[in-house]
């Protein structure tokens, strides 16, 4: 369990992480949004023990991870730009991690060369971009880590490499329960892979959410009714976040039970009623609204 209270960092007056509360469980794979700039990476780097917060507490099964060696020893964080020791190979590499990491895996290393498929005595900085973002996460799996801190780890892959990296993370999370924190951009290059969001903007966390709870809770309805005036009466059963209309068609995106709800639009007797899927950015943009922000300018 990872527990953050109230955490702050600033640098030279500037805040960079702003009163950050957030409790992530073992095994969840946990998404961190936002623009460039809030704060995102600063607070990987808190969660790491890299750098030490100026307020609030950072608890990883209830120690601090501040000069910690037991904890970093089982936390791994990927920087966004890879480094390696200059004229590095994999190979070298991996001997490094060995003597640091005390669960470092020799058979995890090799399962995985079947994955990652990168010649391991070529130098790291003669490699591509994208095959060096591969070569962190072989190494840092190998590490064999409770905790994983992502920043950006799909970017710069191809598709079918990013579909590899989501599904080896899937595995890590079910099989050995290692708790995972990705910080991205983009919404829909996490919506399948993270079981929690947060949206981080100006170094305070704006919305944070459970998203099997968010998807079930959440709806886009399509409906006509033979009666204009029914559509204002809904307004007092049904918790709406948005609503629009289309010609006769209106479009609500609406909270409550799916059950709850279509009943009540029932009761009024349309003659076109349709419960249309929902993807995460639209859920999102729907509650920021409602939070009153608009959410393009903070995630894509
Ligand atoms: N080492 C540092 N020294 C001074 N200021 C810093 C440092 N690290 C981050 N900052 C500042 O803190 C703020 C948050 O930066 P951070 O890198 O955490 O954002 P981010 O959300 O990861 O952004 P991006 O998506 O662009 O990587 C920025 O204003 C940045 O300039």
């Amino acid at each position: 369990m990872i527990e953050l209270n109230q955490v702050s960092k600033a640098f030279e007056q500037e805040k960079a992480v702003d009163g950050v509360t957030m409790h992530i469980h073992k095994g969840s794979i946990y998404g961190l949004l936002g623009s460039n700039g809030a704060g995102k990476t600063s607070l990987l780097k808190i969660i790491a023990g890299i750098y030490r917060q100026d307020r609030g507490t950072v608890r990883i099964d209830g120690a601090e991870i501040y000069e910690n060696l037991d904890l970093k020893g089982r936390t791994i964080f990927m920087a966004d730009a890879p480094t390696f020791f200059p004229q590095s190979t994999i190979t070298h590499m991996a001997a490094f991690y060995r003597s640091v990491y005390p669960r470092w895996s020799d058979e995890r290393f090799e399962q995985l060369a079947s994955v990652f498929k990168l010649d391991v005595k070529r130098k790291l900085h003669r490699m591509s971009k994208g095959m060096r973002r591969q070569a962190a996460v072989w190494l840092g799996l190998s590490c064999m880590p409770e905790i994983l801190l992502m920043d950006e780890p799909i970017d710069g892959l191809d598709p079918v490499m990013r579909q590899q990296i989501k599904n080896l993370l899937f595995q890590e999370s079910a099989e050995r329960q290692v708790t995972i924190i990705i910080s991205s951009h983009n919404l829909r290059e996490i919506e399948d892979l993270c079981d929690h969001v947060a949206i981080m903007h100006k170094g305070k966390i704006i919305v944070q959410k459970d998203l099997d709870d968010l998807k079930a809770d959440t709806h886009k309805i399509q409906v006509a009714f033979r009666h204009p005036d029914h559509a204002g009466l809904l307004k007092e059963h049904i918790h709406i976040l948005h609503e629009e209309k289309r010609g006769s068609v209106s479009l609500y995106i609406v909270k409550g039970h799916r059950e709850d709800v279509t009943a009540q639009f029932r009761l009024h007797d349309p003659y076109l009623l349709d419960v249309l899927p929902l993807t995460l950015e639209e859920i999102f943009i729907y509650e920021m609204e409602g939070a009153g922000y608009d959410i393009q300018p903070i995630v894509l």
